[in-house]
């Protein structure tokens, strides 16, 4: 096979921090290849030296045999390199086929004939003229991945392409991969689900603190090596939960309804749930049903005013009209999904994030903020949580997105709450840190705390849920035993199609 992209003694810092330390890289036509490595490994960093937004220190680029300097995304664009970001880059309020005009030229009628086509003969159909705010988190990603291929790459790059997918959706997307290797692209994969990376990738290049440590056939490989190439060492075991008691109510929604400011929100209606201390309920579903909406209702960034103030009560008191600031101080903590922006604020230091949320722990008196409190708190979050960052001082904006992940969820259960919303609290996080996260999660409940988890991860939520509910357009199911029901009744009411009434109605 001949190579399309070759690094070779690729190196990068940022400061102090060496993020790719002399990278080889080989990338073969028509192949599908998978970065992987723990989080902070230096992943997105190699991706973007490939796709010009940043530029190596050292190391030279070998692009279809030529030795290349890749200074910017638009010279990737025009040599044939196209990338999806894990965050979409569309406008909300434009069409499909105005998006795309934004990047590849042609007129308008013209571009939505090649979307259909595209669409027909990759799987990717979407409607060029539908509003980009009507569409899935699928639907978003087609649409990202027919703008790089209207510029005819040879070379994709999807950073984390399925984790905003709902498993319905992954096979699709993987079909469409395969159609593209056929055609003679190929594909940079970067991924924490070692299963998918063995299904779709026909090679691995596996990082571990910045550099290659393993060149792998990831078909030839089990789940289990891949993640000890990752991490070096075997993987930590999950642990069972203990028996444990329930306490007081410490959430209650009572048949809540509400319509969203947002226009292209979803319409809550008829919401209840009853969540105890020492219980973890689970809120499955396919994002965009809702999710967004009943998040905003519990933390209290959504109040519903004074005739609302008693269908939502926490810790047994009336809270559907406090704001998120007297909700936190009844003893309520919050990860939300969108870490950078909302879970921490991306220019100020991980101390300072810290006093954000933990300033009642002793962290300011006399209006003075006790700088030695903050930051012994900051420095427990980051070493019991392994954030892999220089110290208290790295801004947040600094870390990788699976470290910030880590040091939110160590802020937020450090303050020892009574109820606890987690929103995709293993998004991005590797597979040694997520099963660490999610056996922090089993030990708090098994101290008494309520916690309420959504999660695109079905596995995620039978894994440590004691009930789980499904959100689907705006309603939530009945509440199931995690124990007596499976993926398949869990997946009918995602789509809908289960019957509202049923057995198990805990
Ligand atoms: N702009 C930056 N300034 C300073 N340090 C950075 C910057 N970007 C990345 N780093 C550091 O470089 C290292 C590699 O980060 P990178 O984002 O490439 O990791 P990753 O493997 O993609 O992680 P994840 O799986 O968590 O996304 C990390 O230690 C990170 O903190």
């Amino acid at each position: 096979m001949t190579a399309l992209l070759r690094l070779e003694g690729v190196s990068k810092s940022y400061g102090t921090v060496q993020a790719n330390k002399s990278i080889d890289l080989t990338v073969d036509e028509a192949s599908i290849h998978a970065i992987l490595g723990e989080n902070g490994a230096g992943k997105s960093t190699l991706m973007k030296l490939i796709y010009g937004v940043e530029e190596p220190d050292q190391g030279r680029v070998v692009w279809q045999g030529r030795e290349t300097r890749i200074d910017a995304p638009s010279t990737a664009r025009r040599l044939g390199i196209g990338m999806v970001f894990q965050h979409f880059s569309l406008f909300e309020t434009l069409t499909v086929v105005e998006n795309i005009a934004l990047v590849v030229p042609g007129k308008r009628a013209e571009l939505a004939v090649k979307v259909r086509d595209f669409g027909a003969r990759f799987g990717l159909e979407v409607d060029p003229f539908a509003s980009v705010h009507s569409l899935s988190m699928g639907e978003r990603q087609r649409v990202e991945i027919i703008r790089c291929l209207l510029l005819n790459p040879k070379l994709l790059i999807l950073d984390e392409p399925t984790s905003v997918l709902p498993p319905q959706s992954v096979e699709r997307l993987f079909e469409t991969l395969r159609l593209l290797r056929e055609e003679g692209v190929s594909i940079l994969f970067i991924s924490h689900k070692l299963e998918e990376i063995r299904a779709i990738c026909d090679a691995a290049t596996v990082l571990r603190a910045g550099q290659v440590v393993e060149r792998v056939d990831p078909r030839q490989a089990s789940a289990a090596d891949l993640a000890r190439m990752m991490i070096g060492r075997d993987m930590p075991a999950a642990q069972p939960g203990l028996a444990h008691d329930l306490g007081e109510e410490r959430l209650r929604l009572e048949r809540v309804n509400h319509t969203p400011d947002d226009p292209f929100g979803v319409t809550l209606a008829n919401v209840s749930l009853s969540l105890r201390g020492g219980e973890i309920l689970g809120i499955a579903g396919i994002s965009g049903n809702g999710q967004k909406e009943l998040v905003r209702l519990i933390s209290g960034e959504t109040r519903l005013g004074r005739a609302g103030r008693d269908s939502i009560r926490l810790m047994g008191q009336p809270a559907g009209h406090l704001g998120a600031a007297a909700r936190r101080e009844l003893g309520f903590a919050f990860v939300p999904e969108e870490r950078l922006g909302r879970g921490a604020v991306p220019d100020m230091t991980l101390a300072d994030n810290t006093l954000l949320t933990a300033h009642a722990r002793g962290m300011v008196r006399a209006g003075l903020i006790q700088r030695g409190r903050e930051r012994d708190y900051t420095r427990r979050c980051i070493e019991e949580f392994d954030v892999r960052t220089a110290g208290p001082d790295v801004e947040a904006a600094n870390l990788s997105g699976g470290n910030l992940q880590k040091f939110i969820m160590g802020r937020e259960i450090h303050l020892g709450p009574k109820l606890l919303l987690c929103s995709q609290p293993t998004w991005g996080v590797d597979i040694g840190a997520a099963t660490e996260i999610r056996r922090r999660l089993v030990a708090l409940r098994d101290q008494g705390t309520a916690i309420l988890i959504l999660s695109d991860e079905l596995s995620e939520l039978f894994e440590i849920c004691d009930r789980l509910q499904v959100l689907h357009h705006g309603e939530l199911s009945p509440s199931l035993m995690t124990a007596a029901t499976n993926s398949a009744e869990i997946g009918e009411y995602m789509l809908g199609r289960a019957s509202k009434e049923n057995d198990h109605v805990a």
